[in-house]
């Protein structure tokens, strides 16, 4: 029996590489002076995925993507990268895995081919020849010096030095800053690719479209914190837009009951609207038959929907409370504040 099987003849999440998470992390926190970047952060990121931390600017994404390949340790908290601790394998994680960050800096008196050729000293056998069949198909010119290139030209020689020894983990930061249309296009795509093919790629964005377009799993960070996390297909299963029509502009609504939560509400006019998750045909009844509805109506809410509510749903929860507050209302269920 393999190391990775228990007695039963399963597979042991804590010895199995190909079932444990690539990433992990546990309670981390990231507390700069003045600032709390991070606040508690539980993730996992498993094999073979596409995971997209999506947030607005100062949400918490770089510091995170720093603590994990051991730039930065964290205030407090632990994390796994491929099995190892970031805090004390900085070294081993970071050539085992590819790495973009969201300002790469390169020695830009090399031309792309020597750059190549210079960090291929670094790394097992294969990596120049892995490096030079990248900047090939990004038509990218050999004897040119990195200083002369484009902002774009740049990005995808970091791309092809993080990608020449065919990675197990990517993880790039905000990663397709300064490419056209179509070279982000057909990036996003092999990004898909990899993912097809076992590995996992780790990403930063916060573009909804290209978030929609690759992740297989996301995390909503706002404030630090992560609101929302799990597979995308699901959460936009398990959110809905919920309209309920009113009489009265003031009405006050039931609480939800479990699983059933709401995550942003809003009112314009005599119409309230709310993004929940997991909306049970007992909560929709309930709804319906309160006192002042005249009309509830559901649907299937976007990602967009979704980050909005996450983002800036406590704000909406609070305005919600604050108007209800002469009324005077139930509690109103939200995100973590
Ligand atoms: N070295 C530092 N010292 C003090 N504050 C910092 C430091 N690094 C980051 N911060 C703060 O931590 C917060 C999170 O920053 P971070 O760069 O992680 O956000 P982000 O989500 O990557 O944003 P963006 O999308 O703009 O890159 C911000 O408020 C930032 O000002």
């Amino acid at each position: 029996m393999s190391s990775a099987t228990n007695e039963t003849g399963s597979r042991d999440p804590a010895t199995d590489d190909s079932v444990a998470p690539v990433i992990s992390t546990n309670e981390i926190e990231m507390h700069f002076s003045g600032c709390d970047a991070l606040r508690g952060v539980n993730l996992a990121v498993r094999r073979g995925t596409v995971f997209a931390l999506l947030g607005e600017n100062g949400a918490g994404k770089t510091t995170l993507i720093r603590i994990l390949t051991g730039f930065q340790p964290p205030s407090s908290g632990t994390a796994r990268v491929c099995g190892m601790d970031p805090t004390r394998q900085a070294l081993e994680i970071r050539r085992r895995i590819g790495y973009v960050s969201d300002s790469p800096t390169m020695y830009d008196w090399m031309k792309v081919d020597e750059i190549g050729w210079f960090t291929a000293g670094f790394y097992p056998d294969g990596y120049l020849e892995g490096y030079r069949d990248l900047i090939g198909r990004y038509e990218l010119p050999p004897t040119r010096r990195i200083r002369e290139l484009s902002k774009g030209q740049r990005a995808k020689v970091a791309l092809s030095l993080a990608l020449a020894h065919d990675p197990e983990l990517l993880i790039l930061d905000e990663p397709t800053s300064g490419l056209d249309p179509l070279v982000r296009r057909e990036f996003l795509e092999s990004m898909i690719d990899r993912a097809a093919t076992g590995r996992t790629v780790l990403l930063s964005s916060h573009q909804i479209s290209e978030v929609e377009r690759v992740a297989d799993e996301i995390a909503i960070v706002h404030q630090g914190r992560v609101q929302l996390t799990g597979v995308l297909a699901d959460l936009r299963q398990s959110i809905s837009e919920v309209t309920v029509k009113l009489h009265d502009p003031l009405t006050t609504l039931p609480s939800l009951t479990q699983p059933s939560q709401i995550l942003s509400e809003q009112t314009s006019g005599r119409q309230r609207r709310m993004i929940v998750r997991d909306l049970t045909p007992e909560n929709e009844a309930l709804l319906s038959s309160s006192y002042g509805v005249f009309d509830v109506a559901h649907r299937s809410a976007s990602l967009e929907e979704l980050f909005v509510a996450c983002t800036r749903g406590v704000d909406a929860t609070k305005a919600i409370a604050a108007e209800h507050e002469a009324a005077p209302a139930p509690p109103v269920q939200g995100v973590t504040p």
